[in-house]
């Protein structure tokens, strides 16, 4: 039987760093044939857009392929197997397999994926990268003290003392055979230090943690882990409770809470040509402040620029540069925005139009 390939899953919050990890990784591939599979939240297909027509030599615009908008767990036998075996079954095999889940994943049920028939002998999960973002993380945005959740369970089973943010900030944790503590350029030395060993502490044992800057990491270090994660879910634990009673309860399937997906929300906005970036970029922050918006992202189509701007915001700090030219995409502004289940659609598409 031919070895099995390896696939390595790329998780981690919304804006850590994935798509700029990945994107690197295959720039610097040296000449090892990835395959890119994205699973985005948001239905603009963003990072699909960043990382297709990239330019890169080894990267070809087939090797990228993106799943539909959903998670993993809902749509795993209809989207995510039979996306792989077609990866799979390609005359010219691939070296590796990339996974990139959405930022607002549990990273479990697809790792718990591989152990499907048809596609258990054929592959396996290298590891699990875990991409942090340093700078939030340090200023404790996502941060969270295990020891006392745990004593507040301890003393009352029937709480849930968790925010949804928190408990998918663990699951990426308990999920990682690497952390990639990324964005340490925003971060003192020291900061980033005391970041990665906290977060060491926090992880299963022999957990590597690994500070980066723009997810810049040798290949030799991402890939080849060896990790076979899918044979060892029981030490990858969520820390969501609810999953403690899939067996007894598959009643309550679709509640919110059994997914940790359904608290979160996205919509587009669609703008015609934007005369004045900079003034965009400063109306874009003041509407994400304003509206406690977790991350925005998309391409905006500048008057009497050929290239498309892309658009990134992780929480108050927006990037831009201009990427490739729109080719065959309409020439619009196209945003995507993600939040917390809530967000005033109306009151946002009116502040991105005004
Ligand atoms: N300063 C700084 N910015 C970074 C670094 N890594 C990524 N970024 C920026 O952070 C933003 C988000 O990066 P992405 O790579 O798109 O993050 P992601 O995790 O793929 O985001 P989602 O797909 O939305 O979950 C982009 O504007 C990046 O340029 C870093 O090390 N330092």
């Amino acid at each position: 039987m031919p070895a099995k390939i390896p696939a390595t899953v790329v998780t981690g919050f919304l804006g850590a760093g994935k798509t700029t990890l990945i994107r690197h990784l295959l720039e610097n591939a040296k000449g090892k044939r990835i395959a890119l599979v994205i699973n985005e939240f948001g239905d603009l297909g963003v990072d699909g857009g960043i990382l297709k027509g990239c330019g890169i030599e080894n990267c070809r615009d087939e090797d990228v392929v993106e799943l539909s908008n959903g998670c993993i767990c809902c749509t795993v036998a209809d989207d995510f197997i039979p996306t792989m075996e077609k990866l799979l079954d390609r005359d010219e095999p691939v070296d590796h397999i990339v996974i990139e889940t959405s930022g607002l994943a549990l990273p479990q049920p697809l790792i718990r994926a591989f152990n499907w028939p048809g596609i258990s002998t054929r592959v396996t999960v290298d590891g699990v990268v875990t991409v942090v973002d340093g700078k939030a993380v340090a200023e404790g945005r996502f941060a969270h003290d295990v020891a006392a959740v745990d004593a507040q369970r301890a003393a009352d089973d029937g709480l849930d003392h968790e925010t949804p943010l928190s408990e998918l900030f663990e699951d990426q944790i308990a999920a990682a055979d690497m952390i990639v503590v990324n964005k340490t350029d925003l971060l003192e030395p020291a900061e980033a230090e005391a970041l990665a060993a906290r977060l060491k502490a926090e992880a299963r044992e022999g957990v590597q943690v690994v500070r980066a800057t723009m997810g810049a990491l040798p290949v030799e270090v991402l890939l080849g882990q060896g990790a076979a994660a899918e044979a060892d879910m029981e030490a990858r634990h969520e820390v969501h409770h609810h999953h403690d009673h899939d067996d007894e309860d598959d009643d309550h399937h679709d509640a919110a809470h059994h997914h940790g997906h359904d608290e979160f929300e996205s919509f587009v906005v669609t703008r015609p040509e934007v005369s004045d970036p900079k003034a965009f970029t400063a109306q874009v922050a003041e509407v994400i402040r304003a509206h406690d918006i977790l991350r925005l992202k998309g391409f905006v189509a500048v008057a009497g620029k050929p290239m498309r701007l892309t658009l990134q915001a992780v929480g108050p700090r927006v990037d831009t540069h201009f990427d490739r030219p729109f080719g065959s995409d309409p020439r619009e502004t196209r945003l995507v925005v993600i939040g917390e289940a809530g967000l005033d659609r109306a009151a946002i598409e009116a502040a991105l139009a005004a």
